[in-house]
């Protein structure tokens, strides 16, 4: 085994390459590099450098990716506690997400500079060494811009999974997802639209790692200013800038040894984009006016609500950030969506704000439930979660009613379109009559067009009471699901 006659800190880089001469250039750049402790171990194949000892601990292999067999062997290289960097002349972002999805280190694009090649020897020794506590005090802590535990979500004693609501299937995914990546330290990213439950996610996977009892600290990227993020990550030393009369931890300080939740994170300025991955990487960092290092251990889990691969294609989000980032995936649906979810979310919210209110709420009657189910929720559960709260605080009886809802919402319920109502016209032969409940329909849903879905006018201009449409829409509703 190479490794044994070295001295004990020499670290042996295989490079994986079946073209001879990249590894001669790799090789001479590592000699090159003044980085005297790292070894390079030219191998043609892949059966080679595991002959080597490729994947015994503390070794590094930049590999190929096409040299040994595509990013899907790239586990079968790597050791418990080696370092696979994976390397390709295809450098575009898939390439990139793939190798470190299927669990590489890191990516380097070829032609490998010889300070991104250091750079990444170097970030994959940090990370061997980056599992310690940091062994500065907190000094005056910093607080979490939103707070960790408990959990806000609605009813967590009536949650379905770890604070969620809801049974779908489209859920159901999304919760098995989570108790499979839960126990990985590696980097989780949530997408979805504002209000979907990102942040219900993030904590359910850091519930599910049995990290319960650690911290657990989340930080708004965007609705902290531009200027003081830096130091809500890092925290900062007394008197690194106007007003910094303490020293103050940052969150990825407060999170050590848990889950540190990074929400909007596309939303980041790009210049602290490049210290978080350096943070990500190395797991050590300053705080904003310190000098010393400090090193950490958290978990990151990430979230936006914007879609990453345009952000990155835009450049505000940095590609070598996101695909470090962007390990394991998880995409939230959007309420709409899950039209099964939406009745039983309500519901649950209901009871408890009830019982927080003091109210008599048992459920809602027929036509607030048709009303709840039909509506679009383009805010998804936060809107919904806010109109149930909104009727509990201002009324009160044992059902909530339509009429409880606000009008803005009651006006704006999108139905489902109707079978009939594309290409109706009137009928001039036996077969081309519509059924009476049909015509109907139509009648009500172009009157409700025409005032923009605003039902009290639209049961005006029909002469007709609200109560009707409401009534209707419920027979319609109970046809469709029937
Ligand atoms: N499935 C669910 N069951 C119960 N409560 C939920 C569910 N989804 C979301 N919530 C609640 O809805 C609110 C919004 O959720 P959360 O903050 O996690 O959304 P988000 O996707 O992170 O939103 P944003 O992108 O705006 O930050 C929270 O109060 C949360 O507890």
């Amino acid at each position: 085994m190479v490794n044994d006659n070295h001295r004990q800190d020499t670290i042996d880089v295989y490079i994986v390459d079946a073209d001879a001469a990249q590894r001669r250039v790799l090789a001479g750049l590592i000699a090159g590099s003044g980085a005297d402790r790292y070894q390079a171990v030219p191998c043609a194949t892949s059966e080679e450098a595991l002959a080597a000892g490729c994947d015994s601990s503390r070794a590094i292999m930049l590999a190929d990716i096409d040299t040994i067999g595509g990013a899907g062997h790239i586990a079968k290289m790597a050791g418990a506690s080696s370092r696979v960097i994976a390397t390709s002349a295809a450098g575009s972002l898939n390439v990139a997400v793939a190798a470190v999805k299927a669990g590489a280190f890191d990516f380097l694009p070829k032609p490998i500079g010889a300070k991104a090649l250091l750079q990444g020897l170097e970030a994959a020794v940090s990370s061997w060494n980056g599992c310690v506590e940091t062994t500065a005090s907190a000094d005056t802590p910093a607080r979490p811009s939103r707070p960790s535990a408990p959990s806000t979500t609605a009813a967590s004693e009536e949650a379905d999974f770890a604070g969620f609501v809801g049974r779908s299937p489209a859920m159901h995914a999304v919760y098995e997802q989570i108790r499979r990546m839960a126990p990985s330290r590696a980097p989780v990213f949530i997408t979805g639209e504002s209000g979907t439950g990102k942040e219900v996610a993030a904590e359910a996977i850091h519930r599910h790692a049995g990290a319960g009892d650690r911290p657990f600290v989340a930080l708004n990227c965007s609705a902290i200013p531009r200027e003081l993020m830096e130091s809500e990550i890092f925290g900062h030393v007394r008197g690194a800038f106007t007003g910094a009369s303490d020293n103050r931890a940052g969150a990825a300080e407060l999170a050590n040894g848990g889950t540190l939740f990074l929400d909007e994170l596309a939303e980041m300025d790009l210049g602290l984009q490049a210290k978080l991955l350096r943070f990500i990487q190395t797991g050590s960092f300053r705080r904003v006016g310190g000098n010393e290092l400090k090193k950490v251990d958290v978990r990151i889990v990430s979230a936006t609500n914007r879609d990453p691969f345009a952000e990155v294609e835009a450049g505000r989000f940095r590609a070598d950030l996101f695909y470090r980032l962007h390990v394991l995936p998880i995409a939230l649906p959007p309420l709409r969506d899950r039209g099964e979810d939406i009745l039983p979310l309500a519901e649950a919210f209901l009871r408890r704000y009830a019982r927080e209110e003091g109210r008599g709420f048992r459920g809602f009657d027929g036509e607030a439930a048709a009303l709840i189910r039909l509506c679009a929720w383009p805010g998804n559960v936060r809107q919904l979660q806010n109109v149930v709260r909104r009727i509990v605080v201002l009324h009160d009886g044992s059902e909530a009613t339509a009429a409880m809802l606000p009008p803005d919402l009651t006006g704006n319920v999108p139905l489902a379109p109707s079978p009939v109502t594309a290409g109706l016209h009137p009928a001039r032969t036996p077969d081309a009559i519509v059924p009476y409940r049909d015509q109907e329909r139509l009648i009500i849903e172009l009157a409700l067009a025409a005032f923009d879905g605003n039902i009290p006018r639209a049961a005006a201009a029909l002469e007709i009471s609200a109560s009707t449409i409401y009534r209707k829409r419920q027979t319609w509703l109970d046809r469709l699901s029937a």
